[in-house]
């Protein structure tokens, strides 16, 4: 992940003009896969002064991959009349200084939580007949592979990406096993079960971001599961976070 700051100097006369080419160009950001995040700030005490903020999926990403694909073109189109009013272009790695809000990852319990939740599910499978026929040659390690991939999906260390083969290979996983919208629901209905009885925080906030997840993750498997699908590999591990609700304060 990386940030990027533009920094401008835009006159006051201009600064509608300014903030109108952004709106524009924001929806060229949107179609672009690299590019995870637009805002754009005015300057209380000074409001010449405009901050740019992009989170792209990498710096590589943003310049080999978005400068050079076919979202660039219209994007800067937009908002080539403001490039003499650049102070400052430049890409900003994160520093890790903790959070004020925990992850969905720290929420749950971290790695032991976790990969008891799915123990307990895969345990539960092969007793389900719509999952069970779909499952029979399961991985051994399955419940482990699954609990490193949520765990790191909701903020956890990234064992997936570094020994498991990241993205491509949960994907290709999925191929070709043609998951039907049934067995789907099924799949999120005894996960759900599964976390009532292993005791996973069962506040709103955590498990409406935990429903919310699993709604988007599997609706992805299905899709990645039709026969002749051609998912595109080379996307970035998703990352989930609480969403428009924030963790409960009691
Ligand atoms: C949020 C939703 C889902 C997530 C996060 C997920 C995650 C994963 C991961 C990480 C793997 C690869 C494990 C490894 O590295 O070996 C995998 C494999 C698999 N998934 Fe999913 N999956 C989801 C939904 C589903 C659904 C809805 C189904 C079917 C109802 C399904 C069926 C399978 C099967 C059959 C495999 C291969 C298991 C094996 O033979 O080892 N997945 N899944």
């Amino acid at each position: 992940m990386t940030i990027e700051y533009i920094r401008y100097r835009v006159p006051a006369d201009r600064s509608a003009e300014f903030e109108d080419a952004y709106r524009r160009a924001a929806a060229h950001l949107a179609a672009a896969p690299e590019c995870r995040g637009i805002e754009l700030t005015r300057c209380e005490e000074e409001p010449e002064s405009y901050v740019v903020r992009l989170t792209w999926t990498s710096t590589h990403d943003h310049l080999d991959g978005f400068r050079k694909g076919p979202n660039f073109p219209p994007f800067f189109a937009q908002i080539r009349g403001f490039v003499d009013d650049i102070q400052e272009m430049r890409h900003y790695t994160p520093v890790e200084i903790g959070d004020a809000v925990p992850t969905l990852y720290e929420w749950a319990g971290g790695a032991d939580a976790i990969e008891k939740l799915f123990q307990v599910f895969y345990e539960r499978v092969p007793q389900d007949e719509l999952l069970a026929p779909l499952f029979a040659g399961m991985d051994p390690d399955h419940a482990k592979h699954v609990a490193a991939w949520v765990g790191e999906v909701f903020g956890g260390p990234r064992v997936y990406s570094e020994h498991r083969g990241g993205h491509p290979h949960m994907v290709a996983k999925h191929l070709g096993r043609g998951i039907t919208e049934q067995q789907r629901r099924r799949w999120v209905a005894l996960l759900q079960e599964t976390a009532d009885e292993v005791g996973l925080p069962d506040d709103p906030e955590f498990r409406s971001a935990f429903v919310g997840y699993l709604e988007w993750g599997t609706r992805m498997a299905v899709i990645f599961s039709r026969p002749g699908a051609k998912p595109n590999q080379d996307e970035p591990m998703p990352e989930w976070g609480w969403g428009n609700v924030l963790p409960w304060q009691g």
